[in-house]
């Protein structure tokens, strides 16, 4: 497999906490994957993510981004958060050409970075509230301009740390065919966090089941063998993803219980 995103005996200790989130992960993750990182709350997933992200520093191991050790963020890891960051006093355009004009200013003219942003509005289909600000727009809405922000900056890496977590049913499925759409046609590899377990196995080419924490280490990886574009209603009744669904919920309730309903 070609090196591309590898994370190798990755331990990440919080100080003052006397055993570590995560303990020796390791991972290797091919440009182009779709992964998606699964596991019982608490057990380190945003930590990796942030890891990833430069956000966070590794206690023990590291990860390597095409042969570069991550010791910071950078514009080639972009991060989508649950809660969008959008800046509230900026237009949805404002809010993307700020990024682009912050990595992107000596690759693009000023004609061009417009023409790019307006692209990547146009990608999320947010052409027609481009000049809205954040409070004028729904929470689907905002999320949407956070993934054509994060992909404005042409980032080798696309972090979704559970970006549709807190919308309602049907907006979380709209915003995944886009997702599901938007890689298809750029290709962006992506590591994603998610608590659903339908999410990871539409989206996803591999499901990362993490053990519960501390001490959470790679419990499962789930190759999700189901040929894409992928349709949800179609596979609603595909043995396979029923199959790769079972698989991951076995893991999830039967082998490594949540937590916290188990000390109840
Ligand atoms: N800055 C910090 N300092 C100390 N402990 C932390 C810090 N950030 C996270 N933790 C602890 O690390 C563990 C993992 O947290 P993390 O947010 O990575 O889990 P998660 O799997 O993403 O959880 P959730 O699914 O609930 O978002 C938790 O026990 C949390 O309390």
């Amino acid at each position: 497999m070609e090196r591309f995103l590898e994370i190798s005996q990755l331990s990440v200790a919080f100080p003052k906490a006397p055993v570590p989130v995560l303990r020796e992960i390791d991972l290797q993750i091919a440009r182009g994957e779709y992964v998606a990182v699964i596991g019982h709350s608490g057990c380190g997933k945003s930590t990796l993510l942030n890891v990833i992200a430069g956000l966070l520093p590794a206690t023990a191991g590291g990860v390597v981004l095409e042969g570069r050790e991550i010791d910071g963020p950078g514009p080639d890891r972009a991060v989508v958060f649950q809660n969008h960051s959008l800046l509230p006093w900026l237009t949805c355009y404002e809010n993307v050409r700020l990024a682009v004009d912050q990595t992107l200013s000596r690759a693009m003219s000023r004609a061009k970075r417009h023409e790019w942003v307006l692209e990547n509005l146009a990608l999320v289909r947010m052409t027609a509230a481009k000049d809205k600000r954040p409070n004028e727009i729904s929470g689907g809405m905002k999320q949407r301009i956070g993934i054509a922000r994060a992909l404005s900056m042409k980032p080798k890496v696309l972090l979704l740390d559970e970006p549709f977590g807190a919308l309602d049913a049907l907006t979380r499925a709209h915003l995944q065919d886009q997702v599901m759409a938007i890689h298809a046609s750029l290709g962006t590899t992506v590591v994603m966090i998610t608590h659903d377990v339908d999410e990871a196995v539409l989206l996803s080419d591999r499901i990362v089941m993490l053990t519960n924490g501390p001490n959470a280490r790679v419990g499962e990886i789930l190759d999700v063998d189901l040929p894409r574009p992928r349709d949800r209603l179609a596979l609603a009744a595909d043995l396979r993803f029923v199959a790769a669904r079972t698989a991951v919920l076995e893991f999830l309730h039967a082998r490594h219980t949540n937590p916290a309903l188990a000390a109840a």
